[in-house]
């Protein structure tokens, strides 16, 4: 990892009944990352402080190695696309090819033929006016205009909700496409497991406000470990990692742990050799931990 596209540096942003922060957060070139955490733990408000819908209380947010505390410059905020949770009202009497036309003013390297292929591709009518798209379909309009603006920066908040599977797939196409061929950098928030086995390089955890950190994905799989043992009560103290264990039968004691690599060197210098190793899958090691199964990395 080398360049910082985008750095919130000790941000903190207080709101009516949670604050989000303090908290330091880099995101870097040409990866992916996927912003998981519960209902109201600050995703959105994380990526509106990234586009300046919302300014952080305290500590600064930093684009492209540099903060713009008098507001981003039209050339920087060229440089990123948006796609919201909730779409603005205002562009709701505009047709959609009218509010492509704004976008395209806006973002020098908008790119038509991709918009066009895009809105083909997702099967939304052309001509519309944008409040008379369905729901998925005013989505589907907004992830081909980000996409067309061939952005550095794209942000995605909750981007497949509403979609249909065969739009979702697409998505998730273009969404690398976008990575692979232009270079681009991705924050997208998600609940939706399989958006984040498929496509994240990183996950970063945001609880109550606070990010629990940012872990590579393959990283975060190579420490979840259900592991079966001969029962050794005083070896199951000192084991690290342990977020849950039982006792299967007389002899056995089956554990998870999320330090695999420290306790299968435990293990080894004890001489104690596993029954059975299972890999914990996505959705169980993510699960572990949003319940604080890993200390903040
Ligand atoms: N405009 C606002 N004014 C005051 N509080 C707000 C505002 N927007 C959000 N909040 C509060 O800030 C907290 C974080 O909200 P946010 O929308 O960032 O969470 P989220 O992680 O994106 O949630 P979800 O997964 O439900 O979309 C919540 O407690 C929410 O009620």
């Amino acid at each position: 990892m080398d360049n910082a596209v985008l750095e919130w540096r000790n941000v903190v942003k207080k709101r009516d009944r949670m604050v989000l922060g303090p908290l330091d957060l880099k995101l870097y070139e040409h990866y992916i990352t996927a912003l998981i955490g519960r209902n109201g733990s600050g995703k959105s408000t994380l990526m509106k402080l990234a586009v300046q819908l919302v300014r952080p209380d305290e500590g600064e947010v930093i684009w492209f190695g540099r903060p713009y505390p008098g507001g981003l410059p039209a050339d920087v905020r060229a440089e990123i696309a948006y796609v919201p949770e909730n779409f603005a009202a205002e562009e709701n009497g505009i047709k959609m090819d009218d509010a492509a036309d704004f976008r395209a003013s806006w973002y020098p390297r908008w790119d038509w033929q991709r918009y066009e292929e895009l809105l083909r591709r997702f099967d939304v009518p052309g001509g519309k006016k944008l409040n008379k798209l369905s729901k998925g379909q005013r989505r589907k309009f907004e992830i081909a205009a980000a996409l067309a603006t061939r952005p550095k920066l794209l942000l995605l908040d909750e981007p497949s909700s509403g979609l249909d599977p065969f739009a979702w797939k697409t998505m998730m196409d273009e969404i690398r496409r976008c990575v692979d061929e232009d270079g681009a950098t991705v924050l997208m928030s998600t609940h939706i497991v399989e958006e984040v086995r498929r496509m994240a390089d990183y996950l970063v955890l945001v609880d109550k406000g606070k990010s629990l950190g940012m872990l590579e994905k393959d990283a975060l799989l190579e420490r979840g470990r259900e592991i079966w043992i001969s029962r050794d009560d005083e070896l199951l103290e000192e084991l690290p990692g342990i977020v849950e264990s039982s006792i299967e039968s007389e002899g056995m004691v089956r554990f998870v742990t999320l330090d695999y690599a420290g306790t299968a060197a435990l293990l080894d210098e004890v001489g104690v050799k596993p029954i059975r190793v299972r890999a914990l899958e996505l959705d169980e090691v993510m699960e572990h931990w949003m319940n604080g199964g890993l200390s903040p990395v």
